[in-house]
């Protein structure tokens, strides 16, 4: 499904992202790990075209889309939404607005500006609202909201595009555990649920060890992990971290809660 081969990003003489490839042939929950600066963000804004790689190629479903142009480019971005650790809403804009501007990749310009999108469009964006537990948050301006509630319409809002892929740039670094785990679960859920894939960047090996099938660990622009969630012992993340003997988990930990009846019922509460 896909496939990353020797992709390269240079920075003057800095390679960001350096000669990695991997392939996916699943809609897996992919995790990036790895310390600030590791190439983590470069490589996401590669896969949807945000930045131009150096070298390289990624096929995705037989097409290679480091090579797309114009119109082409835009209907791969379309296809592969991204997620931002500060959510990008349009704040003083409602809530059900800014999962219509989804959709700015397929309707005209104009229709956002006067806001006349076509009523099928707005069921659609109520719909996956309601799926995500916030349908009654659809009239209240994005910045009324919580973090947590605002990082679910920027979820709502790439499933408006109805992509293949979502990129999640470390998408609970803003977020109190309680509302990182329910921003978790949510992805997860698109995950298994729609069989999309979800290639997400982490930074906490916690998170990384309960949500995702696989993980890769980057260091210095390179991929110096690659595999399950059970392989990655604290040994191979020292190593990802490029830490000491000093190292310790718990600095990457979000502290999202283990499963006690409480978080769980509050969880399930709010994506009912
Ligand atoms: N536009 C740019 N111009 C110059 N250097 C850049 C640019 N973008 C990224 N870099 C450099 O590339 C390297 C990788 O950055 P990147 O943001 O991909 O890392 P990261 O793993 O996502 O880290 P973080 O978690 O801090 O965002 C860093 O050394 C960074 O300074």
């Amino acid at each position: 499904m896909l496939q990353v081969r020797n992709v390269s990003r240079l920075f003057g003489q800095k390679a960001a992202v350096d000669n990695i490839s991997f392939s996916v042939d699943r809609p897996a929950f992919v995790g990036i790990i790895g310390r600030s600066g590791a190439g983590k963000s470069t490589f996401l804004r590669m896969m949807n075209r945000l930045t131009d790689a150096s070298a390289g190629e990624i096929h995705v479903d037989g097409r290679e889309i480091l090579s797309l142009r114009g119109a082409a480019r835009r209907e791969w971005q379309s296809q592969c939404a991204m997620i931002f650790q500060q959510f990008n809403l349009v704040p003083r804009m409602d809530v059900a607005s800014n999962v219509l501007h989804g959709l700015l990749n397929r309707r005209s310009t104009l229709t956002a500006m006067f806001n006349l999108w076509p009523r099928a469009d707005i069921l659609r964006a109520l719909d996956i609202l309601d799926r995500l537990g916030i349908a009654e948050q659809a009239p209240k301006r994005a910045e009324a909201l919580s973090g947590g509630q605002q990082q679910r319409v920027a979820i709502a809002r790439a499933l408006m595009q109805d992509p293949r892929i979502i990129l999640a740039d470390e998408p609970i670094a803003s977020l109190d555990p309680m509302n990182a785990q329910v921003v978790m679960d949510t992805l997860r859920r698109i995950n298994v649920e729609d069989g999309r894939m979800v290639i997400a960047n982490l930074h906490t090996l916690d998170t990384a060890r309960r949500y995702c099938d696989r993980v890769i660990g980057m260091r210095d622009g390179r991929i110096v992990f690659d595999g399950s969630p059970e392989q990655l012992s604290t040994g191979v993340a020292r190593d990802i971290y490029g830490a000491d003997d000093t190292f310790n988990e718990a600095a990457t930990s979000t502290a999202i809660p283990t499963d006690t009846e409480a978080d769980a019922a509050w969880a399930e509460q709010m994506l009912a």
